[in-house]
């Protein structure tokens, strides 16, 4: 493939993406090679390289092949003499693309050169769909983006991946610089911070290090669990983060899971973290990835006006696409690309043949000892009394829906049932599906447990 082929396609890319995204993502990339069905590019940095891979590869991929390449998969490689340096602001055009990495310290003006982390322009308030399991953490994020008095110091807010983390702080971010420009806010991922960090050092730069990151008002700092085991890193992070809590600034702080159970990091770290307001994103459920589709159909029917989507296919994909957010908008953005190619409407059966692979991957497999922890949950009974031997109806009913489910929902023969429920022989496992079978027809009160078990097991 020419430079000039990828320059036009290029300006496709700029009409999906917008001129936010492309200035910030696509228009840094530079095209290398095509090589045995992998098209390379050039990045500056490898987050940079880590981002267009997962958020624009399908679109990218998409486009190529659509212009007559044949090409499988995309590389990213950082350019041998690309300097460590700030990234630039998602509205602010980078001038020059060699920006040398003095200029953390030498830029006129120095919170210039704080603009870490590039904001994604879709990461607002106003895009993030909110619903049980992301609740808690969204009010608080909305409480410290308002930048009154710090109540609490830090926000800490932490969840599996792909569940929101990076899109609140971008919202937290966006926010402040709306109702606060006059506080000078810092986005930035841990790596970045440790990039930083290192620079200065081989620099002998560190006063000027300390002195940046001591005068923010509000630091953010994404995916927190990278500093881990990096000693010298984490030292200085301690440092940063206690002279600015000493000085009332606001600090909020991502990671993928609790600060008490981030292996490597040093205790006196967890503790700074757990001393504020720690939050978790949760698994998502299924109303919440209906409505997050609902939402990202609705953005793209502004530019696609004539997309039409069959009733049930929304549903369908809330239902089977249950792993993260992340895969659940790949899955909408392939399937809008691969619609509009063949200029069909968007039905199941469209939505089978181009998702085959995603829906595949995402075959949930319930185990045993999920329905037995969730059936001990609503019932209110502890695990061990599903697994053990008491008979009182009130644990032996529980253990009977337990069984049933197991045999509904898992590939698991009735002796294997048996044998995870305390060793119990297969004819009382057989026993206790025929009950609740038999139940479910004549007691409201157990089809309705099975139900909201069931549902629950399968969001
Ligand atoms: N509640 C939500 N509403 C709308 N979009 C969401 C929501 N949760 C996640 N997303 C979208 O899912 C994608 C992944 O989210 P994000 O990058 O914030 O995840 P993360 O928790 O930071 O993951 P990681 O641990 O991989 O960094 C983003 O495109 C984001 O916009």
């Amino acid at each position: 493939m020419t430079q000039e082929k990828w320059g036009q396609l290029c300006q496709k890319l700029l009409k999906t993406v917008g001129q936010n995204n492309y200035t910030t993502w696509i228009e840094p990339l530079e095209f290398k090679a095509l090589e045995d069905g992998v098209a390379v590019f050039s990045v500056p940095t490898n987050f940079m390289g880590n981002y267009v891979s997962q958020n624009f590869s399908d679109l990218i991929l998409y486009e190529l092949n659509n212009s007559g390449e044949a090409v499988q998969r995309l590389a990213f490689r950082v350019a041998a003499n690309s300097p460590v340096r700030p990234m630039r602001s998602a509205t602010a055009r980078p001038a020059n693309h060699e920006v040398p990495s003095a200029r953390v310290t030498e830029a006129a003006d120095p919170m210039d050169a704080l603009q870490a982390a590039p904001l994604d322009p879709r990461f607002t308030f106003d895009s993030f769909v909110v619903g049980k399991p992301n609740e808690l953490a969204h009010a608080a994020a909305r409480r410290v983006s308002e930048g009154g008095p710090v109540t609490f110091n830090p926000l800490v807010l932490y969840g599996g991946v792909g569940l929101g983390k990076t899109h609140l702080m971008h919202a937290i971010a966006w926010e402040l610089k709306a109702r606060r420009p006059d506080l000078n806010v810092l986005y930035l991922s841990a790596e970045q911070f440790m990039y930083r960090f290192v620079q200065a050092l081989r620099e002998r730069r560190m006063m000027d290090f300390k002195h940046l990151f001591r005068s923010v008002d509000v630091l953010m700092v994404d995916d927190v669990q990278f500093i881990a085991g990096k000693d010298s890193t984490q030292e200085e992070f301690f440092h940063t983060f206690n002279a600015l809590v000493d000085q009332n600034k606001q600090i909020i702080i991502s990671a993928d899971r609790a600060p008490g159970e981030i292996k490597d990091l040093e205790d006196r770290v967890k503790s700074r973290l757990q001393c504020g307001l720690v939050v978790d994103l949760h698994p998502t459920d299924y109303e919440l990835r209906l409505g997050i589709l609902q939402t990202k159909v609705q953005m793209y029917r502004a530019n696609y006006p004539e997309l039409v989507i069959a009733d049930g296919v929304l549903e369908f994909l809330a239902h089977r696409i249950s792993t993260n957010v992340r895969v659940l908008e790949g899955a909408l953005t392939r399937l809008f690309a691969f619609a509009s190619l063949v200029g069909r409407e968007i039905d199941m059966e469209l939505t089978q043949d181009c998702l085959a692979d995603v829906l595949r991957a995402s075959e949930r497999k319930i185990t045993v000892e999920e329905i037995q922890r969730k059936v001990s949950d609503y019932y209110n009974i502890r695990l061990s009394d599903i697994i053990g031997p008491k008979r009182l109806r009130s644990y032996a009913r529980p253990r009977q829906v337990a069984m049933y489910l197991c045999k509904q929902l898992t590939s698991r023969s009735l002796p294997e049932i048996g044998r995870r429920f305390g060793g119990r022989d297969h004819t009382t496992v057989m026993h206790g599906v025929k009950r609740i079978e038999e139940l479910k027809m004549v007691d409201g009160q157990i089809a309705e447990d099975v139900e909201m078990l069931r549902r629950a097991l399968e969001a």
